[in-house]
């Protein structure tokens, strides 16, 4: 009885390793898994209902995409059906002609009208079959192209909090896979609609020859529908347990073999520890695999019997017609190529079907995603920022992450004027960073307003102030391309004309780097590519650096440069060459946010804004701060210290709170 039930993923047999090294069986926790078990609760059912609403969906794509190549499927389709039933009705003839009366000759030569047809309809499928093959060919690219087009560009249009939000980052996870089943789907429907055509003609070819025959063949198809599915879905759940046990074993293998890895796998004896507990999960994914493999055997036994039965019963009514008198045998004949004929297809369609279903799962996602990014899109249109502005002033900003209680920002006023650099400094999760992102516009406050010349930022357009934004941080983009493009991206589609770019170069000291380079700036900077170099840390942040003087170099209008900690990977005397970089950078036009840990860089600062549980607690410059001896001094003094630089002993403990 139990393998006449339904297959479900059962929670997998965890050995002694797993458990040990992962706490259970290791799971990912993507968009894509809430499919995983898609195939596995279809019945015939919800199949038959789905189906024609995913064809339908497919349709519309292709229709979208190329309705002349889906024009041409359809009719080579339809036109395949029809030679499958011509070929029966041939083979019924040929049949009658053989069996018939006369000299063997005779026969022979009175089957031949229908051998030529047969022969005619034979060239006809091909010629329908590779047209179908090559209008589908051009059809699934382009489908393809366009949902991923659809896809990467509402993904980079929307706020910065949707990217953030734990619920949308699924969604677009899940999405991502969308175009590629929107792709597949269209060579499943066709085919699935050869094989429905297929199986109609049959049918219809069935009942012309014996009515009695259409009730046979549905004895017969229904054991091996019911079996190519309940097969279809054993293999998957095999598949299910199989993959997590392989997801535990890779995922140690690529510990072992990793780079980043390769000093504590060494020093620490991790390798041999490891590699044991490779050997008892692999042990265990065997026994595993044995016990799905046998329940497999086991289906695959009972549909094939049940089938033979039904297929048994079929020739024992065609044998009881035959010897009755109520059926020829040339029509016996034919119906028994006509009953393989139309259960191959019926194999075949469930198996589409089943494919149809999981497929149509990631294009849903795909679309719901459209939906839902567009909802969460950055708005268009407004006014343009003015060109010259004489500051950006937030005025009493508060803002909360959605998934948050607490706001990571209360009632933040700041003023930054042009030709200034103004310092935020604070503790680990004081709100630096949320601040910043208020300031260049990727985040909207909750409440409270920012100003770009006393104009609102609600009522600009977003697109038009990034324009007016530069931003370099710790975690900047190390993208995986030319050292020059990696400048260069600082305004992408801005032109570069001979030698430009050496300016930013030279600004941020990234000439010694370049010239280690084997070719220049023309160096392909990712590691894991064929003839490209890794930068370290520091060098890469010179590069940031070169990037950030692009972008503000080819500003002309009123501008804001944020830097988050642009110095953690340089050694001393690069740290202080930058700092007076960006200080360089604070022109007349231009307004610098300085964000550090690094006291020695902010004591330079125009001013100081200090930061703490997401209040401006402090705020002036480094010398009054430090005559005020509230955390800004103490923050000063700890660092001060490492280096032996001294500063009077405070007479009272830093007050920490707004006073
Ligand atoms: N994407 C996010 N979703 C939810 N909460 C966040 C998110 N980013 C930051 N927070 C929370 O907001 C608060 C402020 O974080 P923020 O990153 O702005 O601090 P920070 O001062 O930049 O910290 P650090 O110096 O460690 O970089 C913290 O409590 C943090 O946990």
């Amino acid at each position: 009885m139990r393998i006449l039930r339904r297959p479900r993923v059962a929670e997998p047999k965890v050995s002694a390793s797993e458990q040990e090294l992962f706490g259970g069986p290791l799971r990912y926790d993507m968009g894509w898994t809430e499919h995983e078990h898609a195939r596995l609760e279809l019945t015939l059912w919800t199949a038959l209902r789905s189906t024609p609403r995913q064809v339908w969906g497919t349709l519309r794509r292709a229709w979208r995409a190329d309705r002349g190549a889906l024009v041409s499927v359809g009719f080579c389709e339809i036109g395949q059906g029809i030679v499958t039933a011509v070929n029966l009705l041939v083979l019924n003839a040929v049949m009658h002609a053989l069996l018939g009366t006369g000299t063997p000759a005779d026969r022979v030569r009175t089957a031949l009208p229908a051998l030529a047809v047969g022969a005619g309809a034979a060239v006809v499928n091909s010629a329908l079959a590779s047209w179908s093959t090559s209008r589908a060919g051009r059809l699934e690219p382009l489908v393809e192209r366009i949902a991923t087009t659809e896809y990467l560009d509402a993904a980079q249009a929307v706020e910065l909090e949707a990217i953030e939000d734990p619920a949308f980052r699924r969604l677009l996870d899940v999405a991502y896979y969308g175009p590629t089943y929107a792709r597949r789907m269209i060579s499943t429907c066709v085919a699935g609609l050869n094989s429905a055509i297929g199986l109609v003609s049959t049918a219809g070819i069935l009942l012309v020859l014996h009515w009695a025959l259409i009730p046979m063949l549905l004895l017969i198809v229904a054991p091996r529908g019911w079996g190519a599915m309940r097969v279809a879905q054993r293999r998957y759940v095999s598949v299910l347990n199989w993959v997590e046990h392989l997801r535990a074993s890779r995922l140690i293998g690529n510990l072992l073999t990793e780079r980043s890895a390769a000093q504590e796998v060494r020093l620490h004896g991790v390798g041999p520890y490891l590699l044991a507990r490779y050997r008892d999960m692999a042990e265990n994914a065997e026994e595993e695999q044995q016990r799905l493999a046998n329940g497999k055997a086991a289906t695959e036994l009972l549909a094939t019997a049940l089938s033979g039965l039904a297929t048994a019963a079929t020739y024992a009514v065609m044998f009881w017609l035959i010897t009755g008198g109520r059926m020829s045998l040339a029509v016996a004949g034919t119906a028994v190529f006509a009953i393989r004929s139309g259960s191959a297809s019926l194999g075949s369609l469930v198996m589409t079907v089943n494919d149809l279903h999981e497929e149509s799962l990631y294009v849903q996602d795909h679309e719901r995603f459209l939906v839902e990014a567009a909802r969460r899109a950055i708005p268009r249109g407004g006014a343009a920022p003015p060109e010259r502005v004489d500051a950006i002033a937030l005025d009493r900003v508060g803002y909360r992450y959605p998934d948050r209680d607490e706001p990571a920002l209360h009632e933040v006023s700041l003023t930054l004027p042009m030709g200034s650099v103004t310092a935020v400094v604070g503790d680990n999760g004081a709100g630096k960073s949320t601040l910043v992102k208020i300031i260049s516009g990727l985040l909207v406050p909750s409440t409270g307003s920012v100003s770009w010349g006393g104009c609102p930022v609600t009522g600009l357009d977003r697109f038009q102030l990034f324009e007016r934004v530069g931003q370099l941080t710790q975690d900047f983009q190390r993208w995986p391309m030319t050292a020059a493009m990696n400048i260069r991206i600082g305004r992408p589609e801005h032109p570069v004309t001979e030698g430009e770019l050496d300016r930013s170069v030279r600004f941020a000291g990234v000439a010694p780097v370049l010239a280690k380079l084997p070719d220049g700036l023309n160096t392909l900077l990712a590691r894991m590519f064929r003839g490209a170099t890794e930068l370290s840390g520091g060098e890469w942040q010179k590069v940031g650096l070169a990037r950030s003087h692009r972008r503000t170099e080819t500003s002309v209008a009123d501008s804001v440069l944020i830097v988050d900690e642009p110095t953690s990977a340089l050694d001393p005397e690069a740290e202080i060459r930058a700092f007076d970089r960006i200080r360089e950078l604070a022109s007349p036009h231009r307004a610098v946010v300085l964000v550090t840990h690094r006291m020695s860089g902010v004591r330079w600062a125009d001013h100081i804004y200090v930061l703490n549980k997401g209040r401006v607690v402090e705020h002036g410059t480094h010398d009054e701060l430090v005559a005020a001896d509230r955390q800004y001094a103490s923050m000063f003094r700890v660092q001060a210290a490492q280096y032996g630089t001294t500063l009077p002993r405070p007479t009272r403990p830093p007050a920490t709170e707004s006073a």
